[in-house]
C-alpha cells in the first residue's frame, strides 16, 4: 500500500505508523517506509503516533529493542514531527486506551 499513501498526505492531521513488532524481518523495511513518510513535506508538522503492534504475541521483541533497532532516538531527534511510541495489541486492546487518549489530543491541538 506504501506507493498510495502520498495521495493521504495534504488531508493528514495525525499519522499512526503501525509497525509488526512480531515480526523482526520487517523491521528495516518499515524503518525505510517510516523515514520517508516522517520527510514528505506535506506532513512536516503531523504529529506521529508510531505503533508496535502484536504484543500479546509470545515472540514479540520489547520496545527497547524495536526502538534500538529502528535507531528512534537519532529518529526522534532529526523528525521535524512530534513522534510518540506506544505498544499496543489490536486483538486484546492493549494500548488501545492511550492511541485514543493521543489522537483526541493531536486532533484537538493541530500542528
Ligand atoms: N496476535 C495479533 N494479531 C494481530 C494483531 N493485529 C492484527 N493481527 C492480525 O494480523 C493479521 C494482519 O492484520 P491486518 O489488519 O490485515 O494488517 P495488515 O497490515 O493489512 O497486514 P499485512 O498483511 O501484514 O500487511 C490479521 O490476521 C490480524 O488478525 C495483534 O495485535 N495481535
Amino acid at each position: 500500500m506504501g506507493p498510495i499513501w502520498p495521495s493521504y498526505y495534504s488531508e493528514c492531521s495525525a499519522l499512526l505508523f503501525v509497525v509488526d513488532a512480531s515480526n523482526p524481518t520487517q523491521v528495516s523495511s518499515s524503518c525505510i517506509q517510516l523515514l520517508s513518510v516522517l520527510s514528505a513535506k506535506p506532513l512536516a508538522s503531523v504529529p506521529v503516533l508510531v505503533l508496535f503492534n502484536k504484543i500479546d504475541l509470545p515472540c514479540y521483541m520489547s520496545l527497547a529493542e524495536m526502538k534500538s533497532l529502528f535507531r528512534m532516538q537519532d529518529i526522534v531527534s532529526c523528525a521535524t514531527q512530534p513522534i510518540t511510541m506506544l505498544e499496543i495489541s489490536a486483538r486484546d486492546g492493549t494500548g488501545l486506551a492511550e492511541v485514543l487518549q493521543w489522537l483526541r489530543a493531536a486532533l484537538r491541538e493541530p500542528g
